[in-house]
């Protein structure tokens, strides 16, 4: 599974080209333009009242550019970022030495926070409501608790599961903004403008064609550039020509709008084993070997986002647009 070039999750082969590639302001960001323009209105306001900007909770899929907003929140407010995530924080007291450590106006980031252990949370509620620490002194019936201020931040947290966030959690973010997968068209642009830094030589169409293939998700794009790049390299003059890149992204197994052999393979199984559901997620896990956690964050949003699936009360249904996509003849019961 981890391996999937499809895969929205990071991997190791990701990391150099991403930060090369990653935007540094909101100038650069494309896309998600509803979630720009109040972020700079929020971003210009804090700035003039010389205050913490409110803390941010930013959710979404995998790999649809989370941390790079977060890292710019940081950049355009000129403060410093601190970056941690959910699992990393074990005890209270690391989140305590964390906070007390940063400067007003500082932004500290928590990823994957739907992960962050019950007796850290309850830390971050006075930290986040009245900028002060709540520290047990002593034990027994002499304990007393005393409270510490804290400089006024900015907590972001992004998680790819915002239905696991604890309501007193979630009610504390000022501002919830919710990623959405990219169009086409703003691909194409990441593709162009991540072809340009890497001084890759691409063709307008073969972009897009890029584009097509990448799940509405920047990751991938970027990704399938660098392996198209490979190919051209390799067979070609080096130039990414439409006709490479069809052939490249082909051999690659990425079909014409994005899908892979799981993909299918998980499709088909929906639709010949159980008549196109509905299909309870654990037995389509089961039955392709992949985890339910997995296909629910990663895989299936982006087959729910075109239309191939369809979540039910009773399960998971292919759609007739996944049946024609697979070249399968729609049952006249649907
Ligand atoms: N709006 C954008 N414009 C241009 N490039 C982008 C944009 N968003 C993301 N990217 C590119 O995609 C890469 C992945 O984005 P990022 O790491 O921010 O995703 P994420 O949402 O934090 O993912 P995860 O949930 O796995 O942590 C970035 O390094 C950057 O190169
Ligand atoms: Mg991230």
């Amino acid at each position: 599974m981890e391996d999937r070039i499809i895969s929205a999750n990071l991997m190791m082969e990701d990391q150099a080209v991403e930060l090369s590639l990653r935007p540094r302001y909101l100038s650069e960001y494309i896309g998600q333009g509803q979630i720009k323009e109040n972020l700079k209105i929020y971003i210009e306001a804090a700035k003039m009242r010389k205050e913490a900007l409110d803390h941010v909770l930013l959710y979404g899929p995998p790999g649809l550019g989370k941390t790079t907003l977060a890292n710019i929140i940081a950049n355009e407010l000129g403060v410093n970022l601190r970056t941690t995530s959910g699992p990393a924080i074990e005890r209270p007291g690391d989140l305590a030495a964390l906070l007390t450590n940063l400067q007003e106006g500082d932004v500290l980031f928590i990823d994957e926070i739907h992960r962050l252990h019950r007796t850290v949370e309850e830390v971050l509620y006075p930290a986040m409501e009245d900028f002060a620490l709540d520290i047990m002194i002593g034990k027994g019936p002499s304990a007393r608790s005393v409270r510490l201020d804290l400089p006024p931040f900015t907590l972001i947290g992004a998680t790819t599961r915002a239905g696991l966030l604890s309501a007193p959690l979630r009610d504390r973010f000022g501002v919830v903004s919710r990623l959405e997968f990219y169009s086409v068209e703003e691909l194409s642009y990441i593709v162009s403008r991540g072809a340009d830094i890497l001084s890759i030589e691409i063709v307008g169409d073969a972009a897009e064609e890029i584009a097509l293939r990448s799940r509405g998700t920047p990751r991938i794009a970027n990704r399938l550039l660098k392996r198209v790049r490979d190919f051209a390299q390799v067979r070609g003059d080096g130039i990414i020509t439409q006709e490479a890149a069809v052939e490249a992204l082909r051999m690659l197994q990425v079909d014409p709008r994005g899908l892979d052999q799981i993909d299918h393979k998980m499709l088909r199984a929906m639709i010949t084993s159980f008549r196109g559901g509905p299909v309870g997620l654990d037995t389509i896990a089961a039955t392709i070997g992949e985890e339910s956690q997995t296909i629910e964050d990663v895989y299936e949003p982006y087959l729910l986002q075109i239309g191939f699936l369809q979540r039910t009360p009773r399960g998971r249904m292919a759609t007739p647009a996944a049946y024609h996509h697979l070249g399968l003849p729609i049952p006249d019961s649907m």
